[in-house]
């Protein structure tokens, strides 16, 4: 989940001048933390190079050693908190020093929000050259824990025993994650089980520098509307030996299991599913609720990961649409078309736009299954399938883009301006090219309200609704 430091793109001490100093490595030094870089770590100068420090925390004075010393900037080791922030609290997760899945639980969850409200400002001061951007306060969560819906946990051995979980920070390490503080107990629990299940039957584990083995990542799915779980074994045979035997024994010890399935990916990658899925027991999705909304999740099809600040966000998007019914909407970059299904009861005509098929072809079932009759789903590129429907006429009133974390493509960004629709409402998960494409839509449009989202708490994410009004 986390990304190196590298993609803190712009390295410059706050008032542009350049470094006068260079580090070396194993290095030791006092810092003061000046505020959180995109990745969670802490900011501080010595003699003006930006320096990274993991886990620490703004107004902090640390002492931390040189780890790693680039042109632009340097990480360091935190060794001792000399003055402690307020806002620091001890991290409830046992393994949370060497896990990489989050990166902010020795932050107080209040601390994080505001940290996260101030990243935005910050990100578009600094490249909309906005004064006093309209930020508003981010929307958390009344319970900031137990929050995510699926598992996803690599299947590894260690002396003879089976473990399963995320990988260490910057390693190919296995941490073992017995319990997860900001998973859903379900899915924990249903991880636990299959590792005790398959290592009783012997069934081995994938190894990848071998390419032998049979498991290769366990997935557990809850749905939170209707409690149904699945279990996906991702194999990279197609064949599981004593098949029977583990799935009897998933069922008898997971009996609100209501989907076991095995996805098969022989390949030699880090993506997780390959192309093939069977049902070995029950149904082959679980069905869950999204608001008024009703879904069949198969192992492969996208969801959110946080059904509950999913219903906020989705409502921050539908407030910043203020529709009125008589809208032609596009929903660009619509994923399985969850937001176009949302708006749908209140446009006249929904259009949304996906690259990967698959998606789209979810997309049209969600559609059908929500008795949607007002929302198409197109499968191809934003800025291709934009400005061709314009050249045919096609005049949306709304256009919601939710794109990668690259941002929106300079071509769609051209033909946003011509088209002009009267309202964009940009759902971004990254603060720093929302900030860069906001600029360039300035020229056109103004930034009404950006309302930053917590999607994932304890990590650096942070996701933002912007409502941009046609000058
Ligand atoms: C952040 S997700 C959108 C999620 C969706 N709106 C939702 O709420 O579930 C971004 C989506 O953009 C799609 N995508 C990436 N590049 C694209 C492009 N150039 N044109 C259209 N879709 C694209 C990805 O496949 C992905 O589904």
């Amino acid at each position: 989940m986390k990304s190196s430091a590298k993609q803190q793109k712009d390295f410059r001490p706050r008032d542009g001048k350049q470094p006068e100093t260079k580090l070396t490595v194993g290095q030791q030094m006092t810092l003061t933390i000046k505020s959180l870089g995109i990745n969670g770590e802490g900011i501080g100068y010595f003699k003006r190079k930006i320096v990274f420090v993991d886990k620490a925390l703004p107004g902090e004075v640390i002492h931390a050693q040189v780890t790693e010393v680039k042109e632009k900037y340097a990480t360091a080791r935190l060794l001792k908190v000399v003055e402690k922030s307020p806002a620091r609290t001890k991290a409830p997760c046992p393994v949370y020093e060497e896990c990489g899945g989050c990166s902010l639980q020795h932050m107080d969850y209040k601390a994080q929000l505001a940290s996260k409200q101030e990243l935005v400002l910050e990100s578009l001061r600094k490249y909309a050259r906005l004064e006093t951007p309209p930020v508003a306060p981010t929307i958390g969560m009344d319970n900031p824990w137990g929050y995510r819906n699926k598992a996803q946990f690599q299947v590894g051995k260690r002396d003879g025993k089976l473990v399963a979980g995320l990988y260490q920070t910057g390693t190919h390490q296995l941490v073992d994650l017995e319990t997860c503080q900001v998973q859903h107990e379900a899915t924990t629990a249903i991880v636990r089980t299959a590792k005790q299940v398959i290592q009783e039957l012997g069934i081995p584990v994938y190894e990848e520098r071998k390419r032998t083995g049979v498991i290769r990542t366990v997935v557990a799915r809850v749905a939170f509307a209707t409690g149904e779980t699945q279990l996906t074994l991702v194999t990279a045979t197609n064949e599981i030996p004593r098949v029977k035997e583990l799935v009897m024994e998933l069922r008898s010890r997971l009996p609100e299991l209501v989907s076991i399935v095995q996805n098969v990916n022989a390949q030699k990658t880090s993506v997780i599913f390959g192309d093939t899925t069977r049902e070995l027991w029950g149904r082959p999705y679980i069905a869950e609720k999204l608001g008024e909304l009703s879904f069949d999740l198969s192992a492969r099809a996208f969801f959110q990961l946080n059904p509950e600040q999913t219903h906020k966000l989705y409502d921050e998007v539908k407030k910043a649409a203020g529709l009125t019914g008589s809208e032609l909407l596009l929903d660009l970059y619509c994923g399985t078309g969850t937001i176009s299904l949302w708006l749908a009861p209140f446009a006249r005509e929904v259009r949304g736009i996906e690259l990967i098929p698959e998606a789209v072809e979810d997309a049209r079932k969600n559609a059908e299954r929500n008795q949607a009759a007002n929302a198409q789903f197109h499968v191809g590129r934003a800025e291709v399938l934009m400005p061709k429907w314009a050249k045919q006429g096609v005049k949306p009133d709304v256009v919601v883009v939710d794109p990668p974390r690259t941002g929106l493509d300079d071509a769609l960004i051209r033909s946003l301006l011509e088209v002009m629709p009267k309202k964009i409402v940009y759902v971004s998960c990254n603060p720093s090219t929302l900030a860069k494409d906001i600029g360039k839509l300035l020229a056109k449009y103004e930034l009404k309200h950006v309302q930053p989202v917590d999607m994932f708490p304890h990590t650096a994410h942070v996701e933002c609704v912007s409502l941009l009004k046609l000058k």
